[in-house]
Protein backbone atom coordinates (compact mmCIF):
# COMPACT_ATOMS: atom_id res chain seq x y z
CA UNK A 1 0.00 0.00 0.00
CA UNK A 2 1.50 3.35 -0.93
CA UNK A 3 1.54 6.30 1.17
CA UNK A 4 -1.32 8.07 -0.36
CA UNK A 5 -3.55 4.79 0.15
CA UNK A 6 -2.56 4.09 3.76
CA UNK A 7 -3.30 8.04 4.92
CA UNK A 8 -6.77 7.67 3.46
CA UNK A 9 -7.52 4.47 4.73
CA UNK A 10 -6.44 6.15 8.33
CA UNK A 11 -8.79 8.95 7.50
CA UNK A 12 -11.57 6.27 7.11
CA UNK A 13 -10.32 4.45 10.68
CA UNK A 14 -10.38 7.72 12.56
CA UNK A 15 -13.42 9.42 11.03
CA UNK A 16 -16.02 7.09 10.28
CA UNK A 17 -18.49 8.31 7.71
CA UNK A 18 -21.24 9.17 9.71
CA UNK A 19 -18.98 11.38 11.79
CA UNK A 20 -17.22 12.69 9.07
CA UNK A 21 -20.54 14.30 7.78
CA UNK A 22 -21.20 16.07 11.21
CA UNK A 23 -17.93 17.35 11.81
CA UNK A 24 -17.22 19.52 9.11
CA UNK A 25 -19.57 22.29 9.52
CA UNK A 26 -19.07 22.64 12.93
CA UNK A 27 -18.70 26.41 12.96
CA UNK A 28 -22.48 26.82 11.94
CA UNK A 29 -23.44 25.72 15.19
CA UNK A 30 -25.22 22.13 16.14
CA UNK A 31 -29.17 22.75 15.37
CA UNK A 32 -28.08 23.01 11.53
CA UNK A 33 -25.28 20.69 12.00
CA UNK A 34 -27.53 17.67 12.77
CA UNK A 35 -29.77 18.64 9.84
CA UNK A 36 -27.12 18.09 7.30
CA UNK A 37 -27.44 14.13 6.92
CA UNK A 38 -31.48 15.25 6.33
CA UNK A 39 -30.77 17.50 3.89
CA UNK A 40 -28.09 14.97 1.77
CA UNK A 41 -30.76 12.68 1.94
CA UNK A 42 -33.66 14.76 0.61
CA UNK A 43 -31.08 16.31 -1.50
CA UNK A 44 -30.24 12.93 -3.40
CA UNK A 45 -34.02 12.37 -3.43
CA UNK A 46 -34.46 15.59 -5.40
CA UNK A 47 -31.65 15.31 -7.58
CA UNK A 48 -32.16 12.02 -8.80
CA UNK A 49 -34.68 10.86 -11.08
CA UNK A 50 -33.46 7.26 -12.58
CA UNK A 51 -35.26 4.36 -11.06
CA UNK A 52 -31.94 3.11 -9.20
CA UNK A 53 -31.43 6.25 -7.55
CA UNK A 54 -35.04 7.11 -6.74
CA UNK A 55 -34.44 3.51 -4.18
CA UNK A 56 -31.82 5.38 -2.48
CA UNK A 57 -34.62 8.63 -1.61
CA UNK A 58 -36.53 8.14 1.65
CA UNK A 59 -38.93 5.41 1.30
CA UNK A 60 -40.72 6.34 3.94
CA UNK A 61 -43.13 8.97 2.06
CA UNK A 62 -43.98 11.00 5.13
CA UNK A 63 -39.97 11.28 5.38
CA UNK A 64 -38.68 13.30 8.14
CA UNK A 65 -36.25 14.65 5.21
CA UNK A 66 -39.26 16.17 3.30
CA UNK A 67 -40.70 17.67 6.25
CA UNK A 68 -37.80 19.61 7.66
CA UNK A 69 -36.77 20.34 3.94
CA UNK A 70 -39.97 21.72 2.91
CA UNK A 71 -40.50 23.70 6.33
CA UNK A 72 -36.85 25.23 5.29
CA UNK A 73 -37.99 26.67 2.50
CA UNK A 74 -39.92 29.65 4.27
CA UNK A 75 -43.28 29.17 2.72
CA UNK A 76 -41.96 30.78 -0.82
CA UNK A 77 -43.46 28.98 -3.22
CA UNK A 78 -41.14 26.28 -5.14
CA UNK A 79 -41.64 26.22 -9.08
CA UNK A 80 -39.35 23.63 -10.99
CA UNK A 81 -38.59 22.20 -13.77
CA UNK A 82 -39.39 18.19 -13.72
CA UNK A 83 -37.56 15.26 -15.70
CA UNK A 84 -40.17 14.37 -18.26
CA UNK A 85 -40.30 10.31 -17.19
CA UNK A 86 -39.93 10.52 -13.59
CA UNK A 87 -39.59 6.66 -12.40
CA UNK A 88 -40.12 6.28 -8.84
CA UNK A 89 -42.22 7.85 -6.64
CA UNK A 90 -44.21 10.67 -7.87
CA UNK A 91 -44.21 12.55 -4.85
CA UNK A 92 -40.70 12.71 -4.71
CA UNK A 93 -39.54 15.92 -6.83
CA UNK A 94 -37.94 14.80 -9.58
CA UNK A 95 -35.78 17.66 -10.64
CA UNK A 96 -33.81 17.83 -14.24
CA UNK A 97 -30.07 17.57 -13.40
CA UNK A 98 -28.93 20.00 -12.76
CA UNK A 99 -32.11 21.63 -11.10
CA UNK A 100 -33.69 24.60 -12.76
CA UNK A 101 -36.25 26.29 -10.60
CA UNK A 102 -38.47 29.01 -11.95
CA UNK A 103 -40.14 32.33 -9.96
CA UNK A 104 -43.79 32.95 -10.03
CA UNK A 105 -43.13 35.26 -12.93
CA UNK A 106 -41.52 33.21 -15.33
CA UNK A 107 -43.91 30.73 -14.41
CA UNK A 108 -46.48 32.92 -15.32
CA UNK A 109 -44.83 34.25 -18.75
CA UNK A 110 -44.33 30.56 -20.07
CA UNK A 111 -47.51 29.29 -18.67
CA UNK A 112 -50.03 31.94 -18.13
CA UNK A 113 -50.39 30.09 -14.24
CA UNK A 114 -51.12 32.92 -11.85
CA UNK A 115 -50.06 32.30 -8.11
CA UNK A 116 -50.82 34.65 -5.37
CA UNK A 117 -50.29 34.42 -1.35
CA UNK A 118 -52.98 34.80 0.86
CA UNK A 119 -52.55 35.64 4.50
CA UNK A 120 -55.26 33.03 5.69
CA UNK A 121 -55.06 35.04 9.02
CA UNK A 122 -56.04 38.05 7.35
CA UNK A 123 -60.06 37.41 6.65
CA UNK A 124 -60.10 41.07 4.83
CA UNK A 125 -57.28 40.79 2.63
CA UNK A 126 -57.98 37.19 1.96
CA UNK A 127 -61.82 38.13 1.16
CA UNK A 128 -60.40 40.84 -1.33
CA UNK A 129 -58.01 38.63 -3.50
CA UNK A 130 -60.85 35.97 -3.59
CA UNK A 131 -63.28 37.66 -4.43
CA UNK A 132 -60.95 39.48 -7.30
CA UNK A 133 -59.78 36.08 -8.54
CA UNK A 134 -63.79 35.30 -8.32
CA UNK A 135 -64.85 38.32 -10.59
CA UNK A 136 -61.70 37.66 -13.43
CA UNK A 137 -62.30 33.96 -13.83
CA UNK A 138 -65.83 34.01 -13.50
CA UNK A 139 -65.76 32.08 -10.54
CA UNK A 140 -69.75 30.71 -9.38
CA UNK A 141 -69.47 27.61 -6.75
CA UNK A 142 -66.14 26.31 -4.70
CA UNK A 143 -65.61 23.05 -2.61
CA UNK A 144 -63.67 21.99 0.14
CA UNK A 145 -61.33 19.27 -1.75
CA UNK A 146 -59.35 17.18 1.54
CA UNK A 147 -57.02 13.85 0.36
CA UNK A 148 -55.10 12.02 3.05
CA UNK A 149 -54.04 8.57 3.62
CA UNK A 150 -56.50 7.93 5.37
CA UNK A 151 -59.26 7.48 3.06
CA UNK A 152 -60.07 4.06 1.96
CA UNK A 153 -59.29 4.82 -1.95
CA UNK A 154 -56.35 6.71 -1.25
CA UNK A 155 -53.82 5.73 -4.27
CA UNK A 156 -56.73 5.28 -6.86
CA UNK A 157 -57.63 8.68 -6.30
CA UNK A 158 -53.85 9.56 -6.92
CA UNK A 159 -53.62 7.83 -10.20
CA UNK A 160 -56.91 9.15 -11.21
CA UNK A 161 -55.31 12.91 -10.27
CA UNK A 162 -51.91 12.19 -12.17
CA UNK A 163 -53.56 11.69 -15.04
CA UNK A 164 -52.67 14.83 -17.47
CA UNK A 165 -55.58 16.96 -17.62
CA UNK A 166 -57.24 19.96 -19.92
CA UNK A 167 -60.02 21.66 -18.40
CA UNK A 168 -62.20 23.54 -20.11
CA UNK A 169 -62.66 26.22 -17.37
CA UNK A 170 -59.61 27.29 -15.14
CA UNK A 171 -58.68 25.83 -12.59
CA UNK A 172 -58.58 27.38 -9.08
CA UNK A 173 -57.15 26.19 -6.24
CA UNK A 174 -56.14 27.81 -2.58
CA UNK A 175 -54.46 25.36 -0.39
CA UNK A 176 -55.73 25.46 3.33
CA UNK A 177 -53.77 22.82 4.83
CA UNK A 178 -51.25 20.88 4.28
CA UNK A 179 -49.30 20.55 0.97
CA UNK A 180 -49.29 19.53 -2.76
CA UNK A 181 -48.26 19.95 -6.27
CA UNK A 182 -49.58 20.71 -9.56
CA UNK A 183 -47.82 19.90 -12.62
CA UNK A 184 -48.19 21.67 -15.51
CA UNK A 185 -47.06 20.87 -19.53
CA UNK A 186 -46.43 23.97 -21.82
CA UNK A 187 -44.87 21.97 -24.12
CA UNK A 188 -45.14 17.96 -25.04
CA UNK A 189 -43.27 16.38 -22.24
CA UNK A 190 -41.90 19.40 -20.77
CA UNK A 191 -43.18 19.56 -17.39
CA UNK A 192 -43.27 22.01 -14.69
CA UNK A 193 -43.56 21.40 -10.82
CA UNK A 194 -45.44 23.66 -8.74
CA UNK A 195 -45.30 23.01 -4.95
CA UNK A 196 -48.25 24.55 -2.82
CA UNK A 197 -48.55 24.97 0.31
CA UNK A 198 -50.87 26.75 3.10
CA UNK A 199 -51.78 30.08 1.70
CA UNK A 200 -51.05 29.47 -2.00
CA UNK A 201 -53.54 30.28 -4.58
CA UNK A 202 -53.23 29.20 -7.74
CA UNK A 203 -54.97 29.43 -11.32
CA UNK A 204 -53.67 27.28 -13.99
CA UNK A 205 -55.90 28.87 -17.30
CA UNK A 206 -57.83 26.74 -18.81
CA UNK A 207 -57.00 24.30 -21.73
CA UNK A 208 -53.62 23.31 -20.10
CA UNK A 209 -52.12 20.53 -19.62
CA UNK A 210 -52.04 19.45 -15.60
CA UNK A 211 -52.07 16.67 -12.88
CA UNK A 212 -51.68 16.87 -9.71
CA UNK A 213 -50.54 14.70 -6.63
CA UNK A 214 -49.75 15.20 -3.17
CA UNK A 215 -46.45 15.77 -1.67
CA UNK A 216 -44.80 13.11 0.77
CA UNK A 217 -46.99 14.61 3.79
CA UNK A 218 -50.08 12.63 2.10
CA UNK A 219 -52.38 15.58 3.15
CA UNK A 220 -54.19 18.66 1.18
CA UNK A 221 -56.84 20.65 2.40
CA UNK A 222 -57.88 23.33 -0.44
CA UNK A 223 -60.33 25.21 -1.81
CA UNK A 224 -61.21 24.72 -5.59
CA UNK A 225 -63.24 27.29 -7.24
CA UNK A 226 -65.57 26.25 -10.19
CA UNK A 227 -67.51 28.51 -12.96
CA UNK A 228 -69.40 25.25 -13.31
CA UNK A 229 -71.03 22.83 -10.70
CA UNK A 230 -68.30 21.00 -8.86
CA UNK A 231 -69.74 17.77 -9.51
CA UNK A 232 -68.43 18.53 -13.34
CA UNK A 233 -64.79 17.97 -11.63
CA UNK A 234 -64.67 14.63 -10.42
C1 LIG B 1 -57.36 17.58 -6.36
S1 LIG B 1 -58.16 18.57 -7.37
C2 LIG B 1 -57.14 18.47 -8.78
C3 LIG B 1 -57.87 17.97 -9.91
C4 LIG B 1 -57.52 18.70 -11.13
O1 LIG B 1 -56.39 18.95 -11.40
C5 LIG B 1 -58.58 19.10 -12.00
O2 LIG B 1 -59.74 18.98 -11.60
O3 LIG B 1 -58.32 19.55 -13.10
Amino acid sequence: MDNCNRRLQLQILIFPASRRVSRRPIAIGRGLTSLLPVFRTAHAASRFGSPSCAEKAPQNPSSRAFCLVSRLSFGVMQIWCMEPYPCGDRRLPHHVFPPKKLSPDQLAQKTGVQYFKVDLDDTVAMKKRLSRVKAERNVSSSDVFTISESIADFNDKLEEFYEPQQRADDVVSLVIDGSCYYDVEPEEDEWIRVQLERGDLLVIPKGLSHRFTTTPKNFVQMQRFFSKKPDTQG
